[in-house]
């Protein structure tokens, strides 16, 4: 959608090669957090490189509707004064998250220890995502949630006076309901203690012990099992955001798949919860190497080298990986497309609850670009089609969600046909120079279907 609530159609017509430098903008789950834990800390916390991507922005908005002063400043960095553990207000508006599931789910996890009513709302696309996963465990601290059926939004939550604190196994691999619990752990006296029987995105626990929270991990039987020293004060931190893995991905596969290509994406955060993508893409025989790699800000860091791979192999994608990889399913399935054999991901039930349900968005617009997908509930298969084999031509639904959306551009850079999809609008959410920086590296678009 524009921002007058207008879809915006845009097509991708074959190109390349793709050569150049891909600078991609900052990681959206660290920033997200930066503005949260920087609103719960003591003081001043100072950012760089934060995605100003839509759903960062709404979270900027409800840090400041809790009472902290969130600020741009004209050299591109932001500050926030924080409030303080405990120190929230209640806000006096509704609390908008469009897109966000990160933003919401952590924001109910920071308000549900603050002992006043918070109402949550989205867009079509969030207010149709389960909440029940966050407002479970947050009811054990003494929270109530009141929202429509199936714990969706838009939901009202009523903090806890007098929050306990909870030990808590989460059923499903989620970082964001672990983070919601350890946010909510934050403000109630005593330990909190979250289980996951998988590794999620640990930058929650990175960031938390930088900002001088008591908080370890231990690797035990029952899988990792995280614990948190209520009520602390938080220190307020200088913070320099790495560039995303996620938004990586698209200029990278880009590549892999348009004839020629040879691009470099600098300095990006190879965190090995995050990292299962480039492994996936390396085991399928994608010329992609780590160039210069680092350690910066207590995080893996490398540049990725990624050239046209035209000999690259569908596998099997193993299950144990895909939550390091999670957001990144779509775009590898136009890889798989584009390799030779099926691309066979177990294990994915998650992907059915994101911004859509993207197993079936990108299977019905792979189909419509002629490439056959089998599906069930927790995996799918991607029959490829070999380099540059697909026959493309197809307009596609983007569902509101961006990764649907950057996905089948990518793919219509290498097909032999134009593909379009309906909205490219929430592109925003995550990405906002996407366009731009393809099109430095050579890739093509029309604004309108020709
Ligand atoms: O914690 C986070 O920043 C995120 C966690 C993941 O969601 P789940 O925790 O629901 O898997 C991921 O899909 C999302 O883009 C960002
Ligand atoms: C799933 C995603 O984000 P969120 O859950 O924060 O909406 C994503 O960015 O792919």
């Amino acid at each position: 959608m524009s921002a007058h609530g207008v879809p915006t159609p845009l097509t991708a017509v074959k190109s390349g090669p793709l050569t150049g430098t891909a600078d991609v903008p900052g990681d959206k789950s660290i920033s997200h957090r930066s503005l949260i834990f920087g609103a719960m800390a003591v003081g001043e916390t100072r950012i760089t490189g934060l995605l100003e991507g839509q759903d960062v922005l709404d979270t900027g908005r409800a840090m400041q509707a809790l009472g902290a002063e969130v600020t741009r400043h004209d050299d591109g960095t932001w500050t926030v004064q924080g409030v303080g553990v405990g120190g929230f207000s209640e806000p006096d508006h509704v609390i908008d998250c469009g897109n966000s599931g990160t933003g919401v789910r952590l924001l109910m996890g920071a308000v549900a220890t603050h002992g006043f009513a918070t109402t949550f709302t989205g867009d079509a696309s969030l207010n149709s995502r389960p909440m029940a996963r966050v407002t479970d465990p947050l009811a054990l601290f003494g929270a109530e949630a009141v929202g429509r059926s199936r714990g969706r939004l838009p939901l009202t939550l009523v903090g806890a006076c007098e929050p306990v604190p909870v030990r808590y196994a989460t059923p499903v691999p989620s970082a964001q309901v672990k983070s919601a619990v350890l946010l909510a752990g934050l403000n109630a006296p005593g330990q909190t203690v979250v289980i996951e029987k998988e590794a999620t995105r640990d930058h929650t626990e990175r960031m938390l012990a930088g900002f001088g929270a008591e908080i370890s991990t231990e690797v035990t039987d029952e899988g990792r099992v995280i614990t948190l020293t209520g009520q602390p004060e938080l220190r307020p931190q200088t913070i320099v955001v790495p560039r995303d893995p996620s938004s990586a991905a698209f200029p990278v596969c880009a590549a892999l798949i348009t004839e020629g290509s040879d691009v470099l994406v600098p300095n990006i955060c190879l965190n090995p919860t995050r990292a299962g993508l480039f492994e996936t893409l390396r085991d399928m025989g994608a010329d992609l190497t780590y160039e210069n790699l680092r350690e910066e800000g207590g995080e893996p860091v490398a540049d990725l080298r990624a050239r046209f791979s035209p000999d690259m192999k569908g596998i099997e994608v193993p299950a144990e990986r895909a939550a390091s990889m999670i957001d990144e399913y779509p775009i590898l399935s136009v890889v798989a497309a584009n390799a030779e054999g099926v691309t066979y991901m177990p294990g994915v039930a998650e992907l059915r609850v994101k911004e859509s349900d993207r197993i079936d968005a990108m299977a019905r617009g792979l189909e419509a670009c002629g490439v056959t997908v089998e599906e069930g509930s927790d995996w799918w298969k991607v029959h490829g089609r070999g380099a540059g084999g697909v026959r493309g031509g197809g307009t596609v639904a983007a569902r509101l969600d961006h990764r649907i959306a950057m996905s089948f551009l990518c793919l219509g850079f290498s097909a032999q046909n134009t593909v379009t999809v309906d909205d490219a609008g929430p592109i925003a959410t995550s990405f906002p120079i996407f366009r731009p920086l393809m099109e430095q590296l050579g890739a093509r678009f029309q604004d309108r279907q020709e």
